[in-house]
């Protein structure tokens, strides 16, 4: 019988990031014959019935790569539709696992810096994975400005702390928003950190900052990727229609708010986990938990999905 299209029901892979103790990711190259040939790869593959993800993913490395994985964790989960074959892939970081790395298949394998990973070289779906091994746990947005020099010793203070994604969210304008964010951004880069600019495409692109984070309003507005590849664009969202929106941007994060009570918003329902779990999955890209999130709720961001927290109290402090 002649095809119809792509299969509706999903395939559910297991993908493992290997890392070694250099904070190298293990890559192989998938055979030209199978489906996304020729491409790159994080080793994994189909999760059988009656298998849990993790038990699959061990089953794979064991029969791709001969090692044995020890424990895993939740990275991201990426739905992608290649119209040829709809993929769910669950992603879990290999942090520690035993044996040595060989491609049992013949595959050819390579180990890379995350800054080394080129998301062109893998299948689609892949480029979220990329995101969330290149960005930190914590996204640190900036407290309004009052004076300048008190504002920039406490970018200082958080940049000494070893925060390294800020949000510069301030409200001034003109000739001082400019000289200041300039200047953030000398002091990012500095450490090697980056600055976004809140609200403000022109900005970002006349001061060629890291990127720029749009408001949920920018967001519901926009037609296209407002910059190219090279600078990160991040959103604000809400609800699951922002996240289509976002998604349908090509936006390579966002903030998903406001998870908990927080006295910035306060009068705002709070989502909860369970709805920050199930709107995150649903998201190509890595997701922030934002709103009544400290430092300590980190892990638990991971744990439902996300790439970690983000906020201004508690983390511009
Ligand atoms: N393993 C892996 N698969 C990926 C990645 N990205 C991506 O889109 N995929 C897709 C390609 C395939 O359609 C699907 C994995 O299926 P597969 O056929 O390779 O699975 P498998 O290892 O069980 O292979 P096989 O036993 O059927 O030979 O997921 C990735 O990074 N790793
Ligand atoms: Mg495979």
């Amino acid at each position: 019988m002649p095809s119809t299209g792509a299969d509706p029901i999903p395939l559910r892979v297991a993908v493992g990031v290997v890392r070694d103790e250099r904070g190298r990711v293990l890559v192989a190259r998938r055979a030209l014959d199978r489906h996304q040939g020729g491409r790159w790869e994080f080793p994994g593959g189909k999760v059988e019935v009656d298998e849990s993800v993790s038990t699959a993913l061990r089953r794979e490395l064991t029969e791709e790569l001969g090692i044995t994985v020890d424990e895993c964790r939740p990275l991201i989960r990426i739905a992608h539709d290649y119209g040829d074959r709809q993929v769910v892939l669950e992603v879990r970081t290999v942090d520690r696992w035993s044996g040595e790395a060989v491609g049992l298949e013949g595959q050819p394998l390579d180990w890379r810096l995350p800054h080394e990973l080129d998301p062109a070289d893998f299948p689609a779906a892949n480029r979220g994975i990329i995101t969330a091994l290149r960005l930190p746990g914590h996204y640190v947005i900036s407290a309004d400005c009052h004076e300048p020099a008190a504002w920039l010793a406490m970018l200082d203070r958080v940049l000494a702390g070893g925060e390294r994604l800020i949000q510069f969210r301030v409200r001034l304008q003109g000739e001082d928003r400019r000289v200041l964010a300039d200047e953030a951004l000398a002091r990012c880069r500095a450490v090697g950190a980056r600055l976004l600019i809140n609200g403000d495409v022109a900005l970002a692109r006349a001061l060629a900052a890291d990127g720029v984070h749009l408001t949920g309003r920018e967001l519901s507005r926009l037609r296209e990727r407002p910059l190219p590849p090279d600078q990160w664009v991040a959103a604000s969202c809400h609800d699951p229609q922002a996240i289509r929106q976002a998604a349908s941007l090509g936006v390579d994060f966002a903030v998903l708010s406001p998870v908990a009570a927080t006295a910035s918003h306060p009068g705002a329902q709070p989502l909860g986990w369970a709805a920050f779990n199930g709107w995150a999955a649903e998201a190509p890209f890595p997701v922030y938990a934002l709103g009544g999130m400290t430092p300590d709720d980190r892990a638990m961001a991971c744990r439902q999905g996300g790439q970690g927290v983000a906020g201004i109290s508690g983390f511009w402090a």
